[in-house]
């Protein structure tokens, strides 16, 4: 059996299980369950803190995870990224009041509060500054108010919490982070239960950001339309019992949907409909 390690509170947690249930997994139904088994899918599901997450896939106890990038690099432990999730993307940043500190340069001998102290201490020790570290659990915008510290690196989505508090960000981005499974370092790549496990995923990835297409168009123009949808593998094209005319049928990226029947009508393609797709493997 597979064994995985999925989120159980959080940002992570909410869309985590609806991807593995949009995959055909069982989740729990109450929050206060700690282990799911999915004997028909022949995986097991531990509901874990999203920080405990790496340490427990690097151990090998667990195949696999589901955790964000910056709490992977936060462990500094044994573990890498396996397949891009897409959901709690996010940034992390340092912030600190206007007018204090500007660029990372200054922040030697500075107090920075922070969750991600790995993090932190690892993009001090690259850039060669010495600053002492603060570990708070959450809310790390209210520090600089309370005078725990001068400066934060937290983690910023739409940067309202730091608004809220009367801070703006400084220096580069420190990394960028979105949801992903992981797998211990060095673990056997060509395994296949979870080989099927991350088939399952992509293809939700796949259905969330595909559509079908389908529409009639006149032979002449069948090159140019088919120039616009050229599908992953290659359009379907079907004769109509109307001579002159093919049926089309391709995938297309859902953001470009709208666009691509713009151009497909001016060009006199007809009937033209997009549909959901719900579940693939490419
Ligand atoms: N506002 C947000 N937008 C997008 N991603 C976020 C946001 N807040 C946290 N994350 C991401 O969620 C993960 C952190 O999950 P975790 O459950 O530890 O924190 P949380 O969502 O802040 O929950 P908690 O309320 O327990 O602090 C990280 O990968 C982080 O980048
Ligand atoms: O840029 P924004 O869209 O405002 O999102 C970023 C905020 O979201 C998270 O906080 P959360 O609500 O999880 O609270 P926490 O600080 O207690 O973790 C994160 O720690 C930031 O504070
Ligand atoms: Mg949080």
């Amino acid at each position: 059996m597979l064994r995985i390690a999925i989120p159980n509170k959080g940002s992570l947690s909410g869309p985590a299980m609806a991807m593995l249930h949009e995959a055909g997994y069982q989740q729990r139904k109450e929050s206060k369950e700690l282990v799911l088994v999915d004997p028909g899918n022949q995986v097991e599901f531990f509901y874990l803190r999203p920080k405990d997450i790496a340490i427990y896939v690097s151990s090998g106890k667990l195949d696999i995870g589901i955790t964000g990038e910056d709490l992977l690099i936060d462990s500094g432990v044994g573990a890498e990224v396996i397949l891009p999730l897409g959901f709690a993307r996010s940034t992390f940043r340092f912030a600190a009041k206007p007018g204090t500190v500007s660029a990372v340069a200054d922040l030697a001998g500075k107090t920075i509060a922070t969750s991600y102290e790995g993090i932190v201490a690892k993009h001090l020790a690259e850039q060669g500054v010495d600053a002492a570290i603060v570990h708070l659990d959450g809310a790390v915008e209210t520090a600089i108010e309370l005078g725990v510290a001068q400066v934060i690196a937290d983690v910023v989505e739409t940067g309202t919490s730091l608004r809220n508090a009367g801070l703006e960000v400084f220096g580069d981005p420190i990394m960028k982070s979105e949801a992903a499974v992981i797998r211990r370092t060095g673990a056997d790549a060509d395994d296949p239960k979870v080989q099927q496990f991350l088939r399952r995923l992509q293809g939700v990835l796949v259905a969330r950001s595909y559509v079908m297409m389908d529409y009639d168009c006149r032979v002449e123009h069948l090159e140019k339309a088919v120039a616009l949808t050229p599908g992953l593998e290659s359009p379907t094209i079907s004769p109509l019992h109307h001579e002159g005319w093919v049926a089309v049928r391709s995938m297309v990226a859902a953001k470009e949907a709208q666009r691509i029947m713009d151009d497909l009508y001016d060009l006199g393609a007809r009937a033209i409909l997009t549909t959901a797709i719900h579940a693939c493997r490419l």
